[in-house]
């Protein structure tokens, strides 16, 4: 039973929606981790590049969360409750009931996910109108935001969704409505996904000329016509860990969200912008700075996808199942047997992946960009396995190093890793983002850190910190710092350059093949 030294009674739940599973935790004053509960989402692929969810199976499953971690609390003494969630988009009809985002017309299905592809055709046109909007996405506009979507219901789902809907939101302003019955948006959602400004508001040019009038007659009451500031801050408290960012404005922090996918949150004074990474965007998460989002799309999703795929997988599932390990602690300290006496990265010297196998996000900002591994042998045993993983893990690292690289030339100065998400508790991952960035990687005292950022805004929310600053003081903690080997420094650079050949190389293919 929750309870010890800490002010008696004053707790706050954190519900984080991810892609594969919905996760709530109960949380104290002191951002102490009380009680977790998860449970998996249905995803639906009806079709490659569609991929749908349900906007009542999520909602099912919060408050199956929520009920499990406040069980035996007094009900009054849980004082917030903050959500997170993925930027799906959620339709629902003038009642508020789901309504299909698919040809087959089940209703059940009623959430086109973030990394859904089906609007290619639609985000070019967007594209092509070189709008002014498109400035603050990076210039480039990403099929995995809501006007494309949008743009493709009403294109082809016209009778079926379009004509019907009453209410597009972003997933998690879906479940603060279904919380609190409040149909505000948050600002965070609507200027990082729907191209709403915080100075200006809505665009009325941009919506008309893509097409998506109807939203503009209306006076945007479908998308959102009040909106509210988020609370998110980057303010952790460093001091005593040697790190460069101590006593260092906190734009020179850079948060990594690693979980299906990754995101690159930096923040800036003035507005930066960085080709092919979304924003700047001000005060989508910390108010008065403007954020820029780097991304890559599948990231958890692609490990998995590799690990999965090999020929070795059932093998490494029953001798990680012997020993009681995840697949992915198996896979570490199978790597560390057979690195023998050099540093486990350098077994990858002629293995090497670029991993956009499902475009990239950034900074190239091109989603016609696929997959890569060079160097395959003709074996297929568990140590090939293994370095295939590893290969794959380095893979995302360098993505991360180069999204870094196009912030830091458009003006960022980045010198610390915050790390957070499911993939920050694989330590290969993070000592492999430390190495290959060159910069010390932060993790949070708390493993579920993204629940206690929920949990933060639920507190915030509650009124019991006069800040998000304070709460973040009181709350978020420093555990783990790992630092970079800067011994193998010079190993990793010249892994980046393949790294950089692996796209040039993919682009001249495409060239030959398009016979230009
Ligand atoms: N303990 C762990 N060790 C290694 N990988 C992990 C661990 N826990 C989660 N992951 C990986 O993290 C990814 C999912 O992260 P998570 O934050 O749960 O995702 P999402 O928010 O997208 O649902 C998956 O690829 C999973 O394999
Ligand atoms: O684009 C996004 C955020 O900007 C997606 O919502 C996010 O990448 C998905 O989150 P996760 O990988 O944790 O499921």
């Amino acid at each position: 039973m929750p309870g010890g030294d800490q002010e008696p009674g004053r707790y706050y739940v954190g519900v984080d929606v991810g892609t594969g599973s919905v996760r709530a935790a109960l949380v104290d004053q002191r951002g102490t981790l009380l009680a977790f509960a998860d449970q998996a989402i249905n995803k639906w692929e009806p079709q490659f590049n569609h991929h749908e969810q349900s906007s009542e199976d999520i909602w099912a499953a919060c408050c199956i969360v929520t009920k499990k971690v406040v069980q035996g609390i007094n009900l009054n003494q849980i004082r917030g409750l903050g959500f997170d969630a993925t930027c799906s988009l959620v339709v629902l009809d003038k009642q508020f009931r789901p309504l299909p985002v698919n040809h087959e017309g089940d209703s059940h299905r009623n959430i086109i996910m973030w990394l859904d592809h089906r609007a290619v055709s639609q985000v070019h046109r967007i594209n092509n109108t070189k709008h002014s909007v498109l400035q603050y996405v990076g210039g480039v506009m990403s099929v995995e935001m809501q006007a494309p979507k949008l743009l493709w219901l009403k294109e082809n789902l016209r009778e079926t969704c379009w004509d019907k809907a009453g209410h597009f939101f972003d997933l998690p302003d879906f479940l603060s409505w279904k919380a609190t019955g409040v149909t505000a948006r948050s600002l965070c959602s609507l200027v990082c996904k729907w191209t709403y400004s915080a100075e200006k508001g809505w665009d009325d040019s941009f919506w008309k000329m893509i097409g998506l009038e109807d939203f503009v007659s209306d006076n945007y009451s479908k998308i959102g016509n009040q909106v509210l500031p988020p609370g998110a801050s980057l303010g952790t408290d460093v001091r005593g860990h040697g790190l460069a960012c101590e006593g260092q404005p906190v734009t020179s922090r850079l948060a990594v969200i690693c979980g299906t996918s990754s995101c690159h949150m930096g923040i800036s004074k003035d507005p930066i912008f960085v080709p092919g990474v979304w924003g700047p965007y001000f005060s989508a998460m910390v108010p008065g700075f403007w954020l820029n989002e780097g991304g890559q799309s599948v990231t958890g999703k692609l490990i998995d996808h590799m690990v999965q795929g090999h020929a070795a997988f059932p093998e490494l599932q029953a001798k990680a199942t012997a020993r009681c390990q995840s697949i992915y602690a198996y896979l570490n300290s199978h790597l560390d047997l057979i690195k023998k006496a050099q540093p486990v990265g350098f077994l990858t010297v002629d293995l090497h992946v670029w991993p956009d196998f499902h475009g990239n996000r950034s900074p190239l900002a091109d989603l016609t960009l696929k997959g890569m591994v060079t160097g395959l042998k003709l074996s297929q045993d568990l140590d090939d396995l293994a370095i295939l993983y590893l290969a794959t893990v380095q893979a995302i690292a360098f993505g991360t190093r180069f999204i870094i690289e196009a912030m830091e030339a458009a003006g960022h100065s980045i010198s610390t890793l915050f790390l957070c998400g499911g993939l920050s508790k694989n330590p290969l991952f993070v000592q492999m983002h430390a190495d290959i960035t060159g910069m010390p990687v932060v993790l949070s005292q708390e493993v579920e850190s993204v629940l206690v950022g929920a949990a933060i805004l639920g507190a915030c929310a509650s009124g019991d910190f006069t800040s998000v600053q304070e709460a973040m003081a009181r709350m978020s903690k420093v555990g783990r710092v790992v630092f970079p080997r800067l011994e193998d420094k010079r190993y990793y650079d010249k892994k980046y350059q393949v790294f950089l050949k692996l796209v040039e190389h993919q682009k001249e293919y495409t060239a030959i093949m398009k016979g230009v």
